[in-house]
C-alpha cells in the first residue's frame, strides 16, 4: 500500500450473488489531488465511492481512506471525509439554512472548525433561498445544498457522485470553481467529460468492474496511438501530418524549415474522442 496516498485502493472484489461487478481494482489518490472515475452505466463507479465512504462492505481487496479502513473506521474518521449524497429528501421540512447549521454542529468539536452556515450558503449560491424549505428547492438548487452539506465539516477527503446532475450551465461553472477553490483531495464520479477534464488532475476509467486506464487526460491521449494532428502552412501550401509526439514533430518542423512554416495548429484528441476510444478498444478485447 502507498502510505502518502489519501485514498488507497489494492486487488478491490465486489460480487453479489454468482457475479463479480468490481474486480481486481487498483488505484489511488494522492494528498490535494482530484481523481475522476469514469465509465458507462453500470461500470461499479458508485459501488467503489460508496466501499470507500464505508456504506458497502466489499468481498475482498484492501481499502484505506485517510490511513483507515472504511468498513471499520469511527466516527472521528467520518467527521474527516465528506460526502455528497443523492440529496435529502427526508429533511424536505428543514429550512436551508437551519439545515447546514445543523449539520455544523456536529463538527463543533472537531478539530476542524465547520463553515459558518451563512458563509457557506453564499459559497454554494444559496444566500436568496436560505430562508426555504428544502422541498421547495429546484433539483439544482437541492444539489448545491448537497454539495454544501458534503463540504461543511471541512472535510480533508471528498467524494463527489454525480454531483452537477441537473445543474444549469451557470451553475455547474459556479460549482467547478467552488470545487476548484476549496483545495481538498477529491474523487469524483461523471458522465460529463467536460467536467472531468475541468477538474481532474487524473483520470481513471472503469469498464464492468475493472480499471481499464488511468492517468491525466494527456497520458490517457497518448494511448490511443496517432491522435495528434499538426496542420501548418509552408510555401503557400496547406500540409497536415498526425503524429503521436506533436511536440517533437513541430520541433523538428521548425528546425528544418523555420520560418516558412505558418499557422501552425496542433489537434489532440479530445477527452470524449479518447475515452470513447478506450471504452470500445475494453470491449473488443472482451
Ligand atoms: N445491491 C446490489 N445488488 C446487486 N447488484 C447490484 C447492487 N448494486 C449495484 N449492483 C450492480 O452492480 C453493477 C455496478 O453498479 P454501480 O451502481 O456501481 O454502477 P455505476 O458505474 O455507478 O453506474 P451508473 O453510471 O449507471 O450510475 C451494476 O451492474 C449493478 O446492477
Amino acid at each position: 500500500m502507498n502510505e502518502r496516498a489519501v485514498v488507497d485502493v489494492e486487488g478491490l472484489r465486489m460480487r453479489y450473488g454468482g457475479t463479480d461487478v468490481l474486480n481486481e481494482v487498483t488505484f489511488q489518490v494522492g494528498q490535494g489531488e482530484v481523481l475522476a472515475l469514469l465509465g458507462p452505466n453500470g461500470a461499479g463507479k458508485t459501488t467503489t465511492v460508496e466501499i470507500l465512504e464505508g456504506f458497502r462492505l466489499r468481498s475482498a481487496g484492501r481499502v484505506q481512506v485517510l490511513g483507515a479502513d472504511p468498513a471499520n473506521a469511527g466516527e472521528e474518521w467520518r467527521a474527516r471525509i465528506g460526502v455528497v449524497l443523492q440529496s435529502w429528501r427526508d429533511h424536505g421540512k428543514w429550512r436551508v439554512r437551519e439545515l447546514l447549521a445543523h449539520q455544523a454542529s456536529f463538527y463543533a468539536c472537531s478539530a476542524r472548525r465547520p463553515w459558518d452556515a451563512d458563509e457557506l450558503i453564499e459559497a454554494v449560491g444559496l444566500t436568496e433561498h436560505a430562508g426555504k424549505k428544502i422541498r421547495a428547492l429546484s433539483g439544482g438548487q437541492r444539489r448545491r445544498l448537497d454539495v454544501a452539506i458534503g463540504i461543511v465539516g471541512r472535510p480533508e477527503v471528498l467524494f463527489l457522485d454525480e454531483p452537477t446532475t441537473g445543474f444549469d450551465p451557470v451553475a455547474r461553472r459556479e460549482f467547478h470553481e467552488l470545487v476548484r477553490g476549496l483545495g481538498v483531495t477529491i474523487l469524483l464520479t461523471t458522465h460529463d467529460l467536460d467536467e472531468a477534464e475541468r477538474l481532474a488532475d487524473r483520470i481513471a476509467v472503469l469498464d464492468r468492474g475493472r480499471i481499464v486506464a488511468d492517468g491525466t487526460p494527456y497520458e490517457l491521449a497518448r494511448q490511443i496511438a496517432g491522435q495528434d494532428r499538426v496542420r501548418w502552412k509552408q510555401s503557400g501550401r496547406r500540409l497536415s501530418e498526425s503524429t503521436q509526439d506533436s511536440t517533437a514533430f513541430v520541433r523538428e518542423l521548425f528546425a528544418t524549415h523555420g520560418e516558412a512554416v505558418s499557422e501552425l495548429e496542433v489537434h489532440r484528441a479530445s477527452l470524449e474522442q479518447t475515452y470513447l476510444a478506450l471504452v470500445h478498444e475494453a470491449e473488443a478485447a472482451r
